[in-house]
């Protein structure tokens, strides 16, 4: 089984820098794992989930096997059951068979969960709780979430072409901690017989430690400048959080550290989100501020992300959710589930080359017009979730050398 971590830390952490980024020089580290197996051979469980969570895992696993068989990989599929189609087939939300088979597989490609049907159900009972399992069950503390704005879509953002063009950022999420997991949680009534509802910010030191050290090193990779974001005027959990990044900054001389406070980081994003190269937060503000930044590479449909633990299998997943007002239209863009293919492929299983086929294929399908309704402009051609994925086939077949896309 993949260690994840250990196979991120040998390797570039910027994927797309080789057509988003000309001033840096990519990393290699001989000790990354070569591909061993002959033919390789690996198990990947797929968790479509819900809404539009299928749509999205369908292109992907065929860009996944297409990149695969070309650079001589073989994969057993498992398709299991998350959120609301396992509740719905199984009264859970994350059935423990789903477990077990993801923690025995090599990676796990998951789509999206989650739908105004289950929206009602108790805490126990949401596909939002089956998410939150899956993520702690696999001990994925580490959650990736790079934010590249490829040049063929700057004119998709929602930010003016000076402010979006040539964002390259990565957002480090600690993703097993923080308020959404945090005890005392729950519903109550206050000493004036008032109902509440209440929930938990805690960190401890070893969570905090474990992701900046992460963080760290992939600001090592990249540009040597990391942005530690919290709200540290207010929150004793903040509080806490700046001071273990300080302590632990002290074993990365190398890396230019500053902190900000997320109000301003929320803000400094739309004003110029070209001054942060590495940013690391927690849970929930790195949930809030990845789809803050998604809009600026033109849209939360481009947004892949990697989420890796010590050991074990990784959690490969796009950033949105199962965007249940377009499910079933063939309208959603695939780009961040078949990027976080790609993401797997690199980081998961330590297989560039079928990886770099897929992202040189994304910008390619990009250079040939295609584009879904959320990232179209004037001049393009407008096409649904299915077409795309067959023109990134094509893409992928024709396998474009990077310099060309
Ligand atoms: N990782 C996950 O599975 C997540 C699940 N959710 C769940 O998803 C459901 C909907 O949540 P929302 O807050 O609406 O967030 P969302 O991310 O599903 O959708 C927000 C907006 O973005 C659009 N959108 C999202 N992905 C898109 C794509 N690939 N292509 C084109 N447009 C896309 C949607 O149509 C919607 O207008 C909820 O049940 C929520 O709990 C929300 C976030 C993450
Ligand atoms: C649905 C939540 C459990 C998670 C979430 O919003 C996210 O990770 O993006």
């Amino acid at each position: 089984m993949a260690a994840s971590l250990q196979l991120l830390h040998c390797k570039l952490a910027r994927p797309f820098h080789s057509f988003s980024c000309p001033r840096s020089t990519p990393l290699r580290c001989s000790a990354a794992p070569p591909p061993s197996k002959s033919p390789r051979r690996y198990t990947i469980t797929l968790l479509p989930g819900d809404g539009i969570g299928p749509e999205v895992i369908s292109v992907a696993k065929d860009v996944l096997l297409l990149a695969g068989s070309l650079e001589g990989i073989k994969y057993d599929f498992r398709e299991m059951l998350l959120g609301g189609a396992a509740l719905d087939a199984t009264g859970v939300p994350l059935p423990e068979e789903t477990l077990s088979v993801a923690k025995q597989s090599d990676a796990v490609l998951l789509g999206a969960i989650g739908g105004y049907k289950w929206d009602i159900n108790e805490k126990h009972l949401k596909p939002e709780t089956g998410l939150l399992q899956i993520r702690q069950g696999l001990r994925v503390f580490a959650n990736l979430r790079p934010a590249t704005v490829f040049p063929q879509l700057v004119d998709a953002s929602t930010l003016k072409r000076e402010i979006a063009e040539g964002v390259d950022l990565m957002v480090v999420r600690e993703l097993t901690g923080g308020i959404y997991f945090g005890k005392p949680r729950g519903f109550g009534t206050n000493e004036n017989g008032e109902e509440i509802g209440y929930n938990t910010e805690i960190y401890a030191a070893h969570e905090i430690d474990r992701i900046a050290h992460v963080a760290f090193k992939i600001a090592q990779k990249r540009s040597g400048k990391l942005c530690s974001v919290d709200k540290a005027n207010v929150l004793e959990a903040s509080m806490f959080w700046r001071k273990r990044v300080l302590a632990i900054a002290q074993e990365y001389p190398d890396v230019e550290l500053s902190h900000m406070y997320v109000d301003n980081a929320s803000m400094q994003l739309i004003r110029n989100p070209k001054q942060f190269d590495t940013i690391v937060t927690n849970n929930i503000f790195g949930d809030i501020l990845s789809d803050e930044a998604s809009m600026i590479t033109g849209s939360i449909g481009m947004l892949p992300s990697a989420s890796l633990g010590d050991s074990g299998p990784g959690l490969f997943e796009p950033i949105h959710g199962s965007a249940p007002d377009i499910a079933g239209q063939d309208k959603a863009n695939p780009f961040a589930t078949v990027l976080s293919a790609a993401m797997l492929l690199r980081y998961g299983l330590g297989e560039d080359k079928a990886a770099g086929r897929i992202e040189n294929a994304v910008l390619d399908t990009l250079n040939r017009g295609f584009r879904t309704a959320d990232i179209y402009s004037a001049g393009t051609k407008l096409v649904g979730c299915k077409q795309l994925g067959e023109e990134i086939l094509k893409s992928v077949e024709s396998n474009v050398p990077a310099a060309a896309v």
